[in-house]
């Protein structure tokens, strides 16, 4: 999955962290159906209000659009995460007995607490290139590992899981981001955007974010 230009040049500038996230002992464990319903269930509540603040990430973003294109896809992920997006969460749980406003109090596990604030704090302190170099790693490593999985997985109870990452309406969500995220950078960084003082910079926010999901994996192997 490349997603675009600028995709698999940040990937690369990250790294091992980027195989450490997308390859993680919590995806594998989805994957063959090892993962303990316990962690499953404790990183479903968490990602419900991970999901909850990401919504205000791409709130954000429309704020600090500069062309009604970047705001029109901005603005339709919000909408995607507050409706359809945390259904998956919102049933599975109910399932357990765990409902919609529990969901929505629970208690942020630090490493939620960290990414989230982060991928803000990228928004507020920088501008809409900086936010969506902070914002990539989620959507569009999702769609990397769902894609992979949909292929590689055998017998497992996270099937339900896999197949609304690999869904072809999951796949165009991460062609369209990544084509924002061209798009951006040939905006504000111009023709040749790896010689751009500003690339090193928003390299950086790719990498700590996506190290910010390794986190979350290990966070929901650990209930
Ligand atoms: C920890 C964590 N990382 C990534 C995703 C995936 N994700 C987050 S927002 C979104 C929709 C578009 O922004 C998708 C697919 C997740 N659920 N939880």
């Amino acid at each position: 999955m490349t997603y675009g230009t600028t995709f698999p040049l940040w990937r690369a500038a990250a790294g091992e962290h980027w195989q450490d996230y997308t390859r993680h002992a919590f995806v594998r464990q989805l994957a063959d159906g090892s993962l303990p319903r316990e962690s499953f269930l404790h990183y479903l509540v968490q990602d419900y209000v991970f999901l909850v603040h990401f919504s205000r990430a791409w709130a954000l973003a429309v704020t600090k659009a500069e062309t009604l294109d970047e705001m029109r896809l901005c603005a339709d992920t919000v909408q995607a995460l507050i409706g359809d997006e945390t259904r998956l969460h919102v049933e599975t749980c109910a399932k357990e007995g765990i409902d919609e406003a529990t969901l929505f109090a629970a208690p942020e596990a630090p490493a939620n607490l960290a990414y989230t604030r982060y991928v803000l704090d990228s928004g507020h302190s920088g501008d809409f290139l900086d936010l969506l170099a902070a914002l990539a790693p989620c959507v569009l490593g999702y769609g990397e590992i769902g894609a992979r999985l949909a292929s590689e997985a055998g017998e497992t109870p996270y099937r339900h899981w896999i197949d609304t990452y690999a869904s072809e309406d999951y796949q165009q969500v991460c062609t369209a981001v990544g084509a924002l995220i061209d798009g951006a950078v040939a905006r504000r960084l111009g023709d040749d955007p790896q010689a751009s003082p500003r690339w090193p910079g928003v390299c950086h926010r790719f990498t700590t974010a996506t190290r910010l999901e390794v986190g979350f994996w290990d966070m929901g192997l650990a209930p």
